[in-house]
């Protein structure tokens, strides 16, 4: 008898993998491939969509060949990705238009601050579900848009298109299929929740052309059979990947929730057909739709960083070897010794969603080895989950009674006893630990009618691991208690140094922003990536718009003179007009003026300053 399977991708923020299921289940072939983490400026992620791509073309005949299975054996393929992530590309020859940005991605924390001062910026939430932040794709679309002369005409009539990674594997896939599912749609923040189509109040607002969108389709449909690769294969299902994690554990009825603990981790609550308005930080969400079926909705409390906080102690600090060896080094140690790590290195996402924070070590003594660092770093993953179980306990009215968990993060045993000693309820994980696979894997089998209904799917799960709540309850509301004065250590940050001010503001204020605004640059020099030249250009421009309207408004004769060509001179120019601007005359002005006048001569100075920009 020949088998048939279903075959799964995962493309995550890390890697591609590609997996067969059988009808039981069952993994019957695994196969992965890691693409490049591109770090170029801090605080931005990009990916290259052509090498996850080639990965992927790479992955498909490796996992049939590794089950001796042929295209014909596989009844159908679900796609589940990692949702936001950006990819722009060109209708005509296929190629990517520059990198992706990754959903991590904080560049557009000054556009994001921008438009929250927009007049229907609180339409935004109303419509989509989610709050204006750098997360999700409508602000780094427009950031791509307003970075390429040309390109927003050429996105207006249809010449360059957006996807987020499954469109663009269903594109080259398919040889020119456009399409996205409803779930990943619901992420972009240009999707209307309850209509489930592109929103014409939100595409004026980001100033997006709806020529560039893919078309919203179900999560389970067959969207077109494959045309290279694999030729033949159906392509029945797409889901964003913490959505297929949802729909792998089988929560299908409100009420059941999972959390995903990978990158970043992501709990996600069924709340049933109609979408759930949160008041406390969570995201609305689509869980699911399948075929003609009405869409099922969820909450959502996503967490940015988990296990790349661990990556991080691996790669930047280099005190483990492999992730798995933070257990052994947290181990070494039975408390964390007073030191929390808040990791905002994203800004914080949920319950918060402060873009500007920044990440914190706090409760630093002489006391603290790396074992207490390596046990912060498992307990920031617990405290971030508690935060969201309590906001999503509060909108929901309901309190979670165990945790469905999931990802790779859930290898780690005590992790999983930290989670359920600071949320106090078990915490159960299942025999496949590849939730997001097998998601995908069973959205595609039901499209197809391998498998009939959810009840057969529910029969599937298997309970592996589960963990008891063994902390004090005193302990816990103590430790409770320091984490969030940790977390509050974290915001405010970053200033939003380069957001215009409004008219009216305090001189220093203003002159300060100016300073800032030149350091930013100055650091741009230093990086290897930069565009030199380009950086120069603009730092002269502020310096000499700068200096003209310190002289006209404030009567000051600046040592400076001449802006010099020579760019070594033009820095240290720049750093010693900032050192004595700072020393002596805002101290003055502060000492000697009242704050109507300080804010009189803001005005008069970002009048005259925007008069004298050349860029
Ligand atoms: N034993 C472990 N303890 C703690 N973290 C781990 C462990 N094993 C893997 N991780 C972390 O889990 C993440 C990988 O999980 P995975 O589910 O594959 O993530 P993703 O799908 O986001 O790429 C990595 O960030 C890694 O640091
Ligand atoms: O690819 P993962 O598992 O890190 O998941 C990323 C999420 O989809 C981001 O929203």
């Amino acid at each position: 008898m020949t088998h048939r399977y279903v075959m799964s991708v995962d493309q995550g923020t890390t890697s591609t993998r590609c997996i067969l299921f059988d009808a039981r289940g069952r993994l019957v072939s695994v196969v992965q491939r890691e693409h490049q983490q591109h770090f170029p400026r801090p605080g931005w992620v990009e990916h290259d969509a052509a090498e996850i791509w080639r990965n992927l073309a790479r992955l498909m005949p490796e996992a049939l060949a590794r089950a001796g299975a042929s295209a014909e054996q596989i009844v159908g393929l679900g796609i589940a990705n990692q949702r936001e992530t950006t990819v722009l590309w060109d209708r005509r020859t296929g190629a990517p238009i520059g990198r992706a940005i990754v959903w991590q991605d904080t560049r557009t924390d000054r556009v994001v601050e921008q438009l929250t001062r927009e007049p229907g910026a609180k339409r935004v939430r109303e419509l989509c579900g989610l709050p204006l932040a750098t997360y999700f794709s409508a602000p780094k679309i427009r950031w791509l848009l307003d970075q390429t002369p040309g390109l927003p005409e050429r996105a207006e009539c249809g010449e360059v298109l957006f996807g987020t990674t499954e469109s663009w594997l269903i594109w080259n896939l398919t040889g020119g299929l456009h399409i996205t599912d409803v779930t990943n749609a619901s992420r972009t923040m240009l999707m209307n929740l309850r209509t489930l189509s592109w929103d014409d109040e939100l595409l004026d607002f980001f100033g997006i052309p709806r020529a560039m969108l893919p078309e919203i389709r179900s999560s389970t449909e067959v969207y077109g059979t494959t045309t290279t690769v694999v030729p033949g294969i159906r392509i029945a299902a797409a889901l964003g990947d913490q959505q297929a994690a949802l729909f792998g554990q089988t929560c299908f009825a409100p009420g059941e929730a999972k959390c995903t603990y990978g990158t970043g981790s992501f709990l996600l609550l069924n709340t049933g057909q109609t979408p759930v308005r949160s008041a406390h930080g969570m995201l609305t969400t689509v869980g699911f739709k399948i075929g003609a079926e009405p869409a099922v909705y969820a909450l959502e409390g996503s967490i940015a960083v988990t296990g790349s906080l661990v990556q991080w102690l691996r790669d930047s600090l280099e005190l483990i070897g492999t992730a798995p060896e933070i257990e052994t080094l947290a181990r070494t140690v039975a408390d964390n010794g007073g030191c929390y790590i808040v990791p905002a290195f994203s800004g914080l996402f949920a319950p918060h969603w402060h873009s500007e924070a920044r990440g914190v070590i706090a409760g630093l003594t002489s006391y603290i080895t790396k074992g207490h660092l390596a046990r912060a770093v498992l307990e920031a993953t617990g405290w971030q989950t508690r935060e969201v179980v309590d906001a999503m306990n509060a909108d929901s009215g309901l309190a979670l009674s165990t945790l469905r968990v999931d990802g790779g993060m859930t290898a780690n045993n005590l992790l999983m006893q930290i989670v359920a000693d600071v949320l106090d309820v078990p915490v159960v994980r299942p025999m496949v630990a590849e939730t997001v696979s097998l998601g995908a894997a069973y959205a595609a089998g039901l499209s197809v009618g391998y498998w009939p209904d959810l009840e057969g799917l529910r029969r599937n799960w298997h309970r592996a691991g589960q963990w008891q709540p063994t902390m004090a309850q005193a302990r816990r509301e103590a430790e409770y208690v320091n984490w969030r004065q940790a977390v509050e250590l974290t915001f405010g940050w970053m200033r939003p140094v380069d957001a215009a001010r409004p008219p009216g503001t305090d001189v220093v204020d203003v002159i300060l922003d100016d300073h800032r605004r030149m350091e930013n640059l100055l650091r741009e020099l230093r990086d290897d990536d930069a565009d030199r030249a380009g950086v120069l250009r603009e730092l002269a421009s502020q310096l000499s718009a700068h200096v003209a309207a310190t002289e006209r408004v404030l009567h000051t004769d600046p040592a400076e003179g001449l802006v010099p060509e020579d760019p070594d001179e033009l820095e240290r120019v720049v750093q010693a007009h900032i050192r004595d601007e700072e020393r002596t005359l805002l101290n003055e002005l502060r000492r000697t003026l009242s704050p109507s006048d300080r804010t009189a001569l803001g005005r008069a100075f970002t009048a005259e300053r925007t008069r004298r920009f050349a860029p």
